[in-house]
């Protein structure tokens, strides 16, 4: 795993979207995966003004997100559909039509599951994945426990990613207990992946990934069997590294 620090949130960002852009620029029609939470707003906001300068063309691209509430209609303010349109999707040339996120209204989700593993496969597979990480090591919500050869699929959310997350709902009962999420499996066959952490509510989540034990009980440990990952991180999520 390489990791790259940054004294700022500000700082890290730009550089997760300057390999963005990167990927993009090398593979004009090629697949982004992306992620959702608090963590990568910067960094969208950073590739918004990359587009807006002329420096990168999304206009072939397609995107895979990884996880969605079950539940939750995409327009719904807290959906991740929702927060793609508004964070990045609105504001780059992309087109919507070849922008996907699990359906968290799907009458089946065993097959809406299925079919979007099909989707990435038939689009050549994902050249680029970008990842947050969870207070308590997880990975899209690939949550502790979870298979280092799991596919997308249904999950549980924790209590404690419920509390983290109840912070973007009204309160704590409307947060969803359910979500599909992409598998570590689906993760580590991207060709890519860039984690971004900020912030010093990360580092010990940091620390275990980057130092702990390879183990399921810490899914972003797992990323260390990836060979090409990178960590990019601000000082404050790094603040426990070694
Ligand atoms: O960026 P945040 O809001 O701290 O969230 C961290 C992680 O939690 C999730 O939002 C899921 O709870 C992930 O997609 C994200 O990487």
């Amino acid at each position: 795993m390489n990791v790259a620090i940054f004294s700022t949130a500000e700082e890290a960002s730009r550089e997760v979207a300057r390999r963005i852009a990167g990927a993009v620029n090398r593979r004009p029609d090629g697949v982004l995966g992306l992620a959702t939470g608090g963590t990568p707003v910067k960094a969208y906001q950073a590739l918004i003004g990359m587009y807006r300068d002329g420096k990168v063309d999304f206009s072939k691209i397609r995107t895979f997100n990884l996880d969605e509430y079950i539940g939750l209609p995409a327009d719904h303010p807290q959906s991740f559909r929702h927060f793609m349109d508004q964070q990045l999707f609105q504001s780059i040339n992309v087109d919507p039509e070849r922008t996907f996120v699990p359906d968290g209204l799907a009458s089946d989700v065993a097959q809406a599951c299925s079919q979007y593993e099909a989707m990435i496969r038939d689009a050549g597979g994902i050249d680029l994945q970008l990842l947050g990480i969870g207070h308590n090591g997880h990975i899209a919500f690939n949550e502790p426990g979870s298979a280092a050869d799991s596919r997308t699929r249904q999950v549980a959310l924790t209590d404690e990613t419920i509390e983290n997350n109840a912070r973007f709902f009204e309160s704590i009962d409307q947060v969803p207990r359910h979500a599909i999420t992409m598998g570590i499996g689906t993760i580590l066959e991207a060709r890519e992946i860039v984690l971004l952490a900020l912030g010093e509510g990360k580092a010990e989540a940091v620390k275990k990934m980057v130092h702990g034990p390879i183990t399921e009980q810490h899914p972003a440990s797992l990323l260390r069997r990836h060979r090409n990952v990178t960590a990019v991180l601000d000082a404050a999520a790094a603040r426990r590294l070694a």
